[in-house]
């Protein structure tokens, strides 16, 4: 599978686009003639700096309402078109592409369109050149790519061909089978899109929405595998037009793109009726059995005030590294680690962030396999010395700049907790433990423009699928939240992106200098319980406004008699088709991480509902100097 994009789906000039697009290990690129045009150098320059950069063009963008023009127009179109040949031999590129005429004084009609292109492709082919046909989702008279292969069908001439792009047959829901029978030779290039389910025009849609594959809704990879299908082995070109893009960084952009490119070969790969698509094979997405360990970085009196709060949630202190300063808390299977240590990355991530929950480790089904596949698409490994005759935990960079550890049962990973680690002697001070039993879910927050990345990675690395975008109320604004999930609810991590640092989630970000962990939620089968035990241990929870009750025992028609349980422990109640939920929070910790509770009696959300109180009450936690104002 080749790969390539183009140059409008990334920000920056045309030089850095290009470096950006190389590193990102991408084969060709597609030249976006305003990128060229408002580039100081000549068609030959840029020819020369794509070459040195490895990179080959893989067509030139976009030929204008071409087809069907009445003359004049008709002879000055072919006057341009000559134009552009010119421009093109000079890159170094045989390919231009012509979207479909979207002029209101253009003709329909499929003979006329299909002689005029007979007529393009002489003249192309005189100069060794090709052009390909591409119907927009708005085009005039041509807007099906269906029409656009019988025109090209019809041109019968070699040097004219079809260009196929996802967004437009897909946002139109056009029958993918009827790209199957069309010979591949006359597909020219296939450009790949994906975007968001957004009911809205499709122009603006395009032009504004679209994100990589697998970071929207549309069914690419079927649309891609019907591709696949015809014996098609050419480049698949990403062609991005996103608000977010051209405003992000260029290298992590094109970083997304490239990975999305390999993970939808691979999908394309694993179906049966996979067709020609050269794709390296690699190990499945990884099955995530549960979460690890969350590892905290801490220092001094930060560490003093976590272990108190871990104390008060009911955790002991089992365990203690053997050779570094790294303390292990347990409780049922939550396995928190405080590390203080002076040296490695834990100190380092302490020193930019502050105190933070820097690592995460999942317990998958194989760990060598999970990061083999990793690998393939493009993670950063991370490695760090470990002394003789300790556990070498494979790990990937991951949200924020943090870990990713990576664990299984079936080899010495999951021995860990005896090799490196030395039982320790606390009994727990006293402590009561609280019925928490599992990891419910890690909540991780973002740049708003950073959640297709993160969505991208968890969702191809692991066997995990996104659930849709919700909005998240904050006082100062809004918080998008989007959920990456398996079935079994062995993996729940929930991104919020926080569009503004005047939002608890923004705070958040802007004060711990990146993203990172902000919550972490533990299961209990029994909150009540676990709400007394937590209360003898000296645990405060958030206060929730008793109006919440009120309108909380409306809503759902509760018992009166539980009203008052939930509002005596402040404990959050929601409802699903499935059943019931129940929250329970901690004041905030630093600058804005908190712990939740929560049981589940079937329900299967995360009291999205419930998010605009806690976040009213978290807030009044901040350090009062800290608080992000709601004006100004
Ligand atoms: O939005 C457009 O005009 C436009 C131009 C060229 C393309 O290949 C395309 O998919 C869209
Ligand atoms: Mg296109």
């Amino acid at each position: 599978m080749k790969t390539s994009i183009a140059t409008v789906s990334i920000s920056g000039e045309l030089p850095d686009k290009l470096a950006a697009i190389a590193a990102a290990g991408f084969d060709g690129v597609e030249i976006f003639e305003n990128d060229f045009l408002a580039f100081d150098g000549s068609p030959a320059d840029v020819g020369r700096m794509v070459r040195d950069h490895g990179l080959e063009i893989t067509l030139f963008q976009p030929f204008r309402d071409f087809e069907g023009m009445p003359e004049p127009h008709r002879s000055r179109t072919f006057d341009r078109a000559e134009r552009k040949f010119d421009v093109m031999q000079q890159l170094g590129t045989e390919l231009l592409l012509v979207c479909s005429n979207v002029s209101p004084i253009s003709l329909g009609g499929i003979d006329r369109a299909a002689a005029d292109f007979h007529e393009l492709g002489a003249r192309a082919a005189r100069r060794g050149l090709k052009v390909g046909f591409e119907a927009l989702a708005w085009g005039r008279h041509i807007n099906d790519h269906r029409d656009a292969w019988e025109i090209v069908r019809r041109a019968g001439h070699p040097n004219i061909g079809l260009i196929l792009d996802s967004f437009h047959t897909l946002s139109r829901k056009i029958e993918v089978n009827s790209i199957r029978s069309i010979p591949k030779e006359k597909i020219f290039i296939v450009q790949l899109a994906d975007a968001p389910l957004i009911d809205m025009d499709l122009l603006y849609w395009s032009r504004h929405f679209r994100n990589m594959p697998g970071e929207g809704d549309l069914p690419v990879t079927e649309f891609t595998r019907a591709i696949a299908e015809t014996g098609y082995d050419g480049y698949f070109s990403l062609e991005i037009f996103n608000d977010q893009f051209r405003g992000g960084a260029a290298k992590p952009i094109a970083a997304d793109g490239h990975r999305s490119l390999i993970y939808l070969g691979d999908q394309v790969r694993r179906h049966p009726h996979a067709g020609s698509l050269s794709v390296k094979p690699m190990p499945e997405r990884a099955p995530v059995q549960r979460v690890g360990f969350v590892e905290f970085a801490a220092a001094d009196e930060d560490a003093a005030a976590l272990t108190a709060i871990l104390k008060t949630l009911g955790f002991r202190k089992t365990a203690t590294h053997r050779s570094k300063q790294v303390d292990l808390y347990q409780q049922g299977d939550i396995r928190i680690l405080v590390n203080t240590d002076e040296n490695g990355f834990a100190s380092s991530s302490y020193a930019v962030h502050g105190s933070s929950a820097y690592a995460l480790a999942l317990v998958v089904d194989d760990a060598r396999q999970a990061m083999e596949r990793a690998l393939a698409l493009d993670a950063e490994p991370f490695i760090q010395p470990v002394a003789k005759g300790e556990v070498e935990l494979p790990a990937i960079r991951g949200v924020g700049g943090g870990l990713l550890y990576l664990l299984d049962d079936k080899s010495d990973l999951g021995r860990i907790w005896e090799i490196d680690f030395e039982p320790s002697g606390d009994e727990g001070d006293g402590v009561e433990e609280a019925g928490l039993r599992s990891v419910d879910h890690v909540a991780q927050t973002v740049a708003y423009e950073e959640m297709p990345t993160w969505l991208l990675f968890y969702t191809s690395i692991f066997a995990a699928e996104k659930t849709p975008m919700v909005d998240i109320i904050d006082p100062a604004g809004v918080v998008r939240s989007q959920v990456v999930e398996n079935a079994a609810g062995t993996l729940r991590l929930t991104l919020n992106g926080a569009e503004n640092r005047r939002t608890l989630a923004g705070h958040f970000i802007a004060e711990t200098f990146g993203s990172g962990v902000q919550h972490l939620a533990f299961g209990t089968d029994d909150i009540f319980a676990t709400a007394a035990a937590l209360r003898r241990n000296g645990f405060h929870p958030l206060h929730i406004s008793p109006n919440y009750y009120d309108d909380v025992e409306a809503r759902f028609g509760l018992d009166p008699e539980m009203t008052e349980r939930l509002r005596a422990e402040n404990i959050l109640y929601d409802r699903d088709e499935h059943g019931e939920f129940f929250q329970l929070y901690s004041p905030t910790y630093g600058e804005g991480f908190f712990f939740e509770i929560v049981e589940r009696r079937q329900y299967c959300g995360y009291g999205a509902a419930n998010a605009i109180f806690r976040i009213a009450a978290l807030r009044k936690h901040l350090r009062p100097e800290g608080l992000p104002k709601i004006t100004g």
